[in-house]
């Protein structure tokens, strides 16, 4: 993004929304190089939002999901140089889990910015991964709560 003529880094908010074993997964629908791989649902924060109001809404929005027990895991620095016009995110990753009382099947509600929705076991993650998220996974991230 740009204000006036000088690129600025934005911030996104993204989910990792797990059920049982398995995650939330989309495949990307893009002019981007990321166009195909399979991402989490999120998108950019609003202004006055705080990181668990955006992850609630941006799921909502992009799934049609109510989602519950938001909270903070990690924050990464992805500067996106390849693309057809530079992107920089400062990207906070959140987990979630579904609402009780809520749906619990995913909707396609961008169909211009997503193929679709489903469960992925996180021990057979499908391929390819959008590369921030594929980033953290061989670094061995594990959004999942520790047993103990
Ligand atoms: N959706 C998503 N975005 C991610 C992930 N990892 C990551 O760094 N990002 C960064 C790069 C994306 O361009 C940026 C914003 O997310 P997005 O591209 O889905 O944005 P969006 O169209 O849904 O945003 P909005 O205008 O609806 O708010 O977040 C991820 O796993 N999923
Ligand atoms: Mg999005």
């Amino acid at each position: 993004m740009e204000i006036g003529s000088t690129p600025v880094p934005r911030v996104a908010v993204v989910v990792f929304l797990l059920k049982g074993k398995t995650v939330l997964l989309g495949r990307r629908r893009s002019a981007r190089a990321c166009h195909a791989t399979f991402a989490l649902p999120g998108g950019h924060l609003e202004f006055g939002e705080s990181f668990e109001e955006c992850a609630v809404r941006e799921v909502k929005e992009e799934t049609g999901l109510e989602i519950d027990g938001t909270e903070f895991l990690t924050v990464t620095n992805n500067v996106f140089a390849q693309e057809p016009s530079p992107s920089h995110y400062v990207t906070i990753f959140m987990r979630a889990v579904l609402a009780d009382d809520g749906e619990h099947v995913p909707q396609n509600l961008e169909p211009d910015k997503c193929f679709g929705w489903d469960w992925y076991d996180w021990d057979n993650l499908p391929s390819p991964l959008f590369w921030p998220l594929e980033k953290m996974v061989l670094s061995g991230f594990n959004p999942f709560p520790s047993q103990r």
